[in-house]
Formats: structure tokens, C-alpha cells, sequence
């Protein structure tokens, strides 16, 4: 343990044992060398470090430096993976907002330095009565939009998900599970498709593992998979099946919760044999949008495309002479469904966005208030 006691090493990996190379800076592999260096390099490579990453460090002292990949999210700590070592790092206040699947820089103790810019971020807005937005992952390349073939299957919901993909820049793939359980799975496919014409839909039986091995593509080395989807759809036996017998370098925490309970806590990171990782999101009962206003046109995009040819620029596709969008749903050319949905999600978002706007504001109001009463209490100690 070093002297600030701030991370705890909970195991180190072996790419650093001794060899019986004399240069103790090599090890041999296949009668080829390769340096630590390179080495970890690969290891960095693997759990998705890209040039991205290390343009945000080029002037600094890289040899005192270590960067190292939120695994897990815990209510108290972070598990991290550096190239060499698994490590824990307690949260505290002064640290930014930090999530799972970001990258850290830690000084040469481990303790936290700063954190990288994102590539992709997933947030909502927290569940329940909290006015926050709550971070999900960050630095995800594909997301698993996790549907099951059967009255479970709802188009509402999935573009609520879409949205969210979109929002972060993440490549989405419709994973409809249940496959065999399902008569005609054209009739979900094309359904899929009405929607979004492009997309990338696999079907499976999430408990047989030769059924999900086609999903294997998305998740090869340095890659990151989210798992996303309501509760019952799967999410958990696509996991167990796509993770099979392979190790689990990064098991699941379980903690007592205040009912004594155990449960899993926090998103965790698995990493799978094929160089992939994947990402759990257990607990994403309520999906609430927020800040999502491009999300929702990407979502959207011919109903963005029928309003610009509306008549007035501020129509609400309602009753207005002109309207474009009204004349396709007479033509036939949008589902009635889909603008309604269209116009739920983006109230729901300007609403959360207006509120998260609102605390903002108060808590800049809040800290300017205190500031002062600390500055006008010093005054007057120094009178
Ligand atoms: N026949 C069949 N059953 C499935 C399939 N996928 C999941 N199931 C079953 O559906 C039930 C729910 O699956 P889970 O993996 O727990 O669903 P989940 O999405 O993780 O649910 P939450 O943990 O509540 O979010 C379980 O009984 C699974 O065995 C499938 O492709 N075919
Ligand atoms: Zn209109």
C-alpha cells in the first residue's frame, strides 16, 4: 500500500514477470521480443485506448504517468485497469463527474489525477424526483438495443433507447432476443426497419451461445458494448451466453443494501476473450430523457425533413394550413404512432433539460450567495 493509502491493488497482472532474457526490459514470445512497453501498450489497446486518448497528453510526462479505465462503479469506489494492475480508488468530492468506461490519468502513487475528454457519453436524467443528470458510460462504441420477440416488443420504447444512442454517437445494433420463442420474426424485423431503415438487427436465442455468436463481430479487441433494454427482455442471459465459459477478469461487487439485501451495485465493465468489453446496465428501470434535443431529430429524421417544407416555421403540426407533416399522415406516408412518440420525447426532454437548466442556475446563485457571505464575514474580521 503506499503512503497516501488512496487506491488499493487488488491484483497485478503478470505481463511484467521476469524472464530469463538478461534484458530485463523483454520478455519473449514466440521467439519474437517484445518490449514491456509495447506490451502494455496492447493491454491499453484492449481495454479501448486510442489516439484520441493519447492527444490529450502528448506535452505531459507520460513516464510518470498512468492511465488507467473505469471498470466498475461502485457506491464508494471505482474499479480501475491500468496495464499492469487492477486497482481499487475511493471517490471523493473533489473528483469530477466520473463513470464507467472513462479513462483516468494517475500519477506515478495511483492516486487520481484528472480524467480524459469522452469519445461518446450515455446519461439520463436521474429516476425518481431528482432534478440531475446521471451519467451511464462513457467511451461506448456500439450499443445492444436489447428487444424480445414476443408482446413485449414496443416501438415506443426502442426509439426511447434509439434516442439516447443517438444523443451519444453510439452505433446502435437491435438485438431482438427470444427468437425461439417467435413464429414469423419478419413481422418485428420490418417493423424495425420502418423506423430506422439502416439498422443493424440480429435475432437470437439469448440462452443458446452458438445463437448469440454472431454479436461475437461487434465486440472484438478495444471495442466497447453497451447492453440496453427493459427489464425481462434478456439483458442478462445475452451477457452470461456471450461471456459463456470465457473468465470474468471483473466480477461483480456485491454490496448489503439498506434492506440487508445483497444486489449488484454500479455498472461494471466485462471483459470478454475475444478482446471486447461489455457493458452491464443493471437498474435502468426509468429512462427519462434529457439534453437530447439532437438525439431526438436523428430519431426522427423524416419527420425533421417534413417540417421544413410546413408552411410556417414555428408549426406544431397540429391544425395549421401547410402543414407537411399533417399531409403525410393523411397520405399515409407517417404513422400517427410515430409523431406521437416524436412529440412525447421531445416535451420530455425540453422539460428535463428546462428543470436540470433551473437547478443549475440556483446552485450558481447558491455559491455566489455563500461566497459573498464568506467574503463580507472576512471583511469584517479584518477590520
Ligand atoms: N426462451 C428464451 N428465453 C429467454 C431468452 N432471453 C431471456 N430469456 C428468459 O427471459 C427471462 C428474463 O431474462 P433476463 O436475462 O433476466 O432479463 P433482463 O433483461 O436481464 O431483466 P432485468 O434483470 O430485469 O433487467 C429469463 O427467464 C430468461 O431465461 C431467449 O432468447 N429465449
Ligand atoms: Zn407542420
Amino acid at each position: 500500500m503506499n503512503k497516501h493509502n488512496r487506491f488499493s491493488i487488488i491484483k497485478s497482472k503478470t505481463i511484467s514477470s521476469s524472464t530469463s532474457s538478461s534484458n530485463s526490459n523483454s520478455l519473449s514470445i514466440d521467439g519474437s521480443t517484445v518490449t514491456h512497453q509495447e506490451k502494455s501498450n496492447d493491454s491499453l489497446t484492449r481495454l479501448g485506448w486510442r489516439p484520441f486518448f493519447a492527444q490529450q497528453v502528448a506535452e505531459e510526462n507520460i513516464t510518470e504517468i498512468q492511465f488507467a479505465k473505469v471498470m466498475a462503479c461502485h457506491r464508494n469506489q471505482f474499479e480501475l485497469e491500468t496495464s499492469t494492475h487492477t486497482l481499487t480508488l475511493p471517490i471523493t468530492n473533489q473528483m469530477p463527474d466520473i463513470t464507467v468506461g472513462d479513462w483516468l490519468v494517475l500519477n506515478d502513487d495511483h492516486s487520481f489525477r484528472h480524467r480524459l475528454e469522452r469519445i461518446s457519453l450515455f446519461s439520463r436524467k436521474a429516476p425518481g424526483s431528482k432534478v440531475q443528470t446521471q451519467l451511464i458510460a462513457a467511451n461506448v462504441d456500439t450499443v445492444f438495443i436489447v428487444s424480445s420477440l414476443n408482446n413485449d416488443f414496443n416501438l415506443n420504447r426502442i426509439e426511447r433507447y434509439l434516442t439516447l444512442a443517438n444523443e451519444a454517437g453510439v452505433t446502435p445494433v437491435f438485438v431482438l432476443t427470444k427468437a425461439d420463442l417467435c413464429d414469423d420474426t419478419r413481422v418485428y424485423i420490418k417493423q424495425i426497419l420502418g423506423i430506422s431503415p439502416l439498422a443493424m438487427i440480429e435475432t437470437v436465442n439469448a440462452l443458446a451461445r452458438e445463437s448469440v455468436q454472431s454479436l461475437h463481430t461487434y465486440c472484438s479487441a478495444g471495442q466497447t458494448v453497451a447492453v440496453m433494454g427493459s427489464s425481462g427482455v434478456g439483458k442478462s442471459t445475452l451477457i452470461n451466453s456471450l461471456i459463456g465459459s470465457q473468465s470474468q477478469l471483473t466480477s461483480d461487487i456485491r454490496e448489503d443494501d439498506s434492506k440487508g439485501r445483497h444486489t449488484t451495485t454500479g455498472r461494471t465493465l466485462h471483459q470478454l476473450k475475444s478482446g471486447g468489453l461489455l457493458l452491464d446496465t443493471p437498474g435502468m428501470r426509468e429512462l427519462q430523457l434529457a439534453d437530447c434535443e439532437q438525439g431526438v431529430a436523428d430519431t426522427f429524421e423524416e419527420i425533421i425533413s417534413l417540417a421544413r417544407q410546413c408552411r410556417f416555421g414555428d408549426c406544431h403540426h397540429q391544425s395549421e394550413p401547410g402543414c407537411a407533416v399533417q399531409m403525410a399522415l393523411t397520405n399515409g406516408e407517417l404513422e400517427s404512432r410515430r409523431l406521437t412518440s416524436y412529440q412525447k420525447l421531445l416535451r420530455e426532454q425540453a422539460l428535463n433539460t428546462a428543470s436540470l437548466a433551473q437547478k443549475r442556475a440556483k446552485d450558481r446563485n447558491r455559491t455566489k450567495f455563500h461566497r459573498s457571505v464568506q467574503d463580507g464575514a472576512r471583511r469584517l474580521k479584518g477590520k
